[in-house]
């Protein structure tokens, strides 16, 4: 379990986190969410005791990070893929990390194996490795030590189609087995397919959190029928909720099941009936995105 608790960072007068306030569970993988700049690798750096809060705190497994005793087998972190050692091959940054934590050091190979890096691709010094590589390897790198929880800034920035796929399977099953998974993203068609909770932050401030099939759940239909004025008497007679579109037919909170019996049963012809599609995390997103809610660039 991670723990937010109303956590602010400062720098100089502008602020990059503000009252930030959440929770990750185990066996649930949680995406934090925002635009570029909204605070996301800020908060993060934070959880992971790198840059100290202005005030506010946050914990993981009940204590401060910098108080965890040999923190990579608790906890797995890739904040920055391209910030690994270039002059090392994968295998021996991998290796650094087994010795450090006292890991086996078999458990290279198996990561290797684990993240789809080749013998010899392993063998070759990160400088040359693509930005997909380096998030393998920085993935690799977080799991080596076996931990029970994985912190991770956007780890499918550079990986392809096949690549995010693989990701998305690796942090279901890492959640499935119990494990704690947080990773950030600035795209929300990513963290639809990957994420079950969501937390969305913009100008370093929550502005959505819950379970995603919740933030993204389809609310109720929209319907036309050859007589809507009709349709919409015959709903509200059996105690739905409806309104007429300015683009025509109806919405209604009611399902489209719900909708064509009401409409069976007062014999009324609909000629479309559908899902409504729950725009209000996406516009929300699109605000927080769009030209007028661009994030503004912090004080140096
Ligand atoms: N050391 C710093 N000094 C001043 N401002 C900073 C510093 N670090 C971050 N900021 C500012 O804080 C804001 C949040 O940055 P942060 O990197 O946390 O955003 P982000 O959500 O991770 O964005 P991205 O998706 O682009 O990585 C930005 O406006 C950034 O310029």
């Amino acid at each position: 379990m991670i723990t937010v608790e109303r956590l602010t960072k400062r720098y100089g007068a502008f602020t990059a986190v503000d009252d930030v306030s959440f929770e990750v569970r185990p066996g649930r993988v949680t995406g934090f969410l925002g635009p570029n700049g909204a605070g996301k690798s800020t908060a993060m750096r934070m959880m992971c005791g790198l840059t100290p809060p202005t005030t506010g705190t946050t914990t993981v497994f009940g204590k401060p990070f910098a108080e965890l005793v040999n923190p990579g087998r608790r906890v797995g972190v890739l904040l920055d893929a391209s910030a690994q050692h270039v002059g090392r091959t994968g295998r021996e940054v991998l290796a650094l990390s087994a010795l450090t934590m006292g890991v086996d050091k078999r458990r290279v190979d198996e990561m290797l194996e684990l993240v789809g890096l080749s013998p010899k691709e392993a063998g070759r010094r990160v400088r040359n490795y693509s930005l997909g590589m380096r998030q393998r390897l920085g993935i690799a790198n977080a799991l080596v030590g076996d931990p029970q929880m994985l912190v991770l800034d956007e780890p499918v920035n550079g990986l392809d189609p096949a690549g995010i796929r693989w990701m998305r399977s690796l942090l279901r099953d890492f959640a499935e087995a119990g494990g704690t998974v947080l990773l950030s993203s600035h795209l929300l068609l990513e963290m639809d397919a990957i994420a079950d909770d969501l937390v969305v932050i913009g100008h370093g401030k929550i502005v959505a959190q819950g379970a995603k099939s919740e933030l993204l759940a389809v609310a109720g239909s929209v319907a036309s029928s050859l007589d809507d004025a009709s349709l919409l008497a015959a709903l509200r007679g059996a105690g739905l909720e409806a309104e007429t579109r300015p683009s025509g037919g109806l919405s209604t909170p009611a399902s489209p099941e719900e909708v064509g019996r009401v409409a069976l049963a007062a014999g009324i012809v609909l000629t479309g009936l559908g899902a409504a599609e729950n725009h209000g995390l996406e516009e929300l997103f699109f605000d927080l995105t769009s030209e007028h809610g661009r994030e503004e660039v912090g004080a140096a």
